[in-house]
C-alpha cells in the first residue's frame, strides 16, 4: 500500500471528523476562490463550535497574509476585521500558531510516514497504571513531573535546562510519571527532549505536553517516545477529541484530558468512552495567568466531579502546586494525581525538590 493509501485508510478508519483531521486532506495552494470559501467556512467553524469550546481554532476571517509561489502577499481585511483576527488568549495564540506549524511538518515528512513511525516505535508504557501504582504505594497523588524551561506566563524558568538530566532527577526523586513539553515557541521545548529523554533510558511513562490540534501531533509523540498525549477541552469540541483519543487509541497511546471550567467537564464525561484516558483539572486562567488552586476544589465538588469518582476516573490537579500542603488539598479535593513543573524544575536539585514535596525523605 502506498504512503499516501495508508493515511487515507487509517483516517477512514478513524472515522475523521471534518475539523481535527488533516488525514485524508490532500495538500495543496488554495486558488483565490478557494481561500475565500476557507475562510467564510473558518468563520462558520468556529460559531458552530463556539458552544462547546471557548478558542477559536483559527483566525475567524482567514489568515491575512498568503504564499504566492515566491511572494507573499496580504489580502486587506474589511472593517473591524482585523481586530477580530487578533487571538483572544494566549491558548489561542498558541493554537492558531500550531497549525501553521503542524502544516510546515506535513510538508517535510507526510503524514504515512509519521503514522509508520508510531506504529514501529517500541512497546508504550502504562501512564494511568504508573500513577495508580504510586499513590497505592505511597499513599500520596502520584506525580507528573514537568520538564519546562519556560512559558508564556513566566518567561525562562530553568535557564540551566538539560532536560534528560532533570528527567532522570525527577525519576530518581520518585516521580510516577513526567511530562515533556514540546512547543518550541511558547515553551522551548521540542519532541526531540522527548525522545532524548526516553533514549536515555528513563523507566517513567512519557506524556506528550503538546497543543494538540490535529492527529498528526499525536502520531509524531508516539514515534517520539511517548506513551500519552494531552487533549485540551477548551480546544477540542467532543466529536474531535473523540476522533483523537481513537488516534492515540489506535498507536497505543493514552490520554490527558485537561479542562478548566466545570462545564467542559460535563461535557467530557458525556465521551462515549474514556477507557484509556485519565482528567486533569488546570488551575490556570488563560486569560489573566492567574493561578488558583480552589479551582480544583469547586469543580471537584460539583456533580460532574462527584461522577469522576464515582466512575473511578483519575484526576489530576494541574499547575501552581508548591508546597506539601498544596499537594493535600488538591488529594483532599479528589485527585490522585498531580501535574508539577515550575517549583521542581526552577530548584536547583530536581530530585531534591520532588523528595520534598511528595514529602518521601
Ligand atoms: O505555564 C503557562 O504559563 C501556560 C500558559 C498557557 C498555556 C499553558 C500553560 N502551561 C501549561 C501547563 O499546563 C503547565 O505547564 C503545567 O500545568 C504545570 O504548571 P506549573 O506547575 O504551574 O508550572
Amino acid at each position: 500500500m502506498s504512503a499516501t493509501a495508508a493515511a487515507a485508510a487509517c483516517s477512514r478508519a478513524l472515522g475523521a471528523p471534518r475539523q481535527a483531521a488533516g488525514v485524508a486532506q490532500q495538500r495543496h495552494r488554495p486558488s483565490a476562490a478557494q481561500q475565500r470559501r476557507g475562510n467564510r467556512q473558518a468563520a462558520l467553524a468556529s460559531a458552530s463550535t463556539s458552544e462547546e469550546v471557548t478558542i477559536r481554532r483559527r483566525p475567524p476571517h482567514g489568515i491575512e497574509a498568503q504564499g504566492c509561489g515566491p511572494v507573499d502577499f496580504k489580502v486587506p481585511l474589511g472593517e473591524g476585521m482585523a481586530e477580530d483576527n487578533q487571538p483572544r488568549n494566549i491558548l489561542e495564540e498558541i493554537v492558531w500558531h500550531k497549525a501553521i506549524e503542524v502544516d510546515r511538518w506535513r510538508e517535510r515528512v507526510p503524514l504515512a510516514r509519521v503514522i509508520m513511525a508510531a506504529k514501529v516505535s517500541p512497546q508504550p508504557r502504562d501512564f494511568i497504571g504508573a500513577i495508580q501504582a504510586a499513590t497505592q504505594r505511597t499513599g500520596k497523588p502520584g506525580l507528573i513531573a514537568e520538564v519546562k524551561k519556560a512559558s508564556p506566563s513566566k518567561g525562562v524558568i530553568q535557564p540551566n535546562f538539560d532536560p534528560v538530566k532533570i528527567a532522570q532527577a525527577y525519576e530518581r526523586g520518585g516521580a510516577a510519571c513526567l511530562s515533556v513539553l514540546t512547543d518550541a515557541k511558547f515553551f522551548q521545548g521540542s519532541f526531540e527532549n522527548l525522545t532524548a529523554i526516553r533514549d536515555a533510558g528513563v523507566q517513567c511513562p512519557l506524556l506528550c505536553k503538546e497543543f494538540v490540534v490535529e492527529a498528526y501531533q499525536v502520531f509524531k509523540a508516539r514515534a517520539s517516545g511517548a506513551d500519552a498525549i494531552l487533549l485540551i477541552a477548551a480546544v477540542l469540541p467532543n466529536s474531535d477529541m473523540s476522533y483523537l483519543i481513537k488516534a492515540a487509541r489506535s498507536v497505543g497511546l493514552q490520554c490527558l484530558i485537561e479542562v478548566h471550567t466545570i462545564a467542559e467537564l460535563e461535557r467530557v464525561l458525556a465521551l462515549d468512552k474514556l477507557e484509556g484516558c485519565m482528567l486533569g483539572i488546570n488551575n490556570r486562567d488563560l486569560q489573566t495567568f492567574k493561578v488558583d488552586l480552589a479551582n480544583t476544589k469547586e469543580i471537584m465538588e460539583s456533580p460532574a466531579g462527584k461522577q469522576v469518582l464515582e466512575r473511578g476516573l483519575v484526576m489530576a490537579g494541574e499547575s501552581a502546586i508548591f508546597t506539601p500542603d498544596d499537594v493535600a488539598f488538591v488529594q483532599a479535593a479528589g485527585c490522585s494525581a498531580i501535574l508539577v513543573g515550575e517549583s521542581i524544575v526552577k530548584q536547583g536539585d530536581p530530585e531534591a525538590a520532588v523528595k520534598t514535596l511528595l514529602e518521601l525523605h
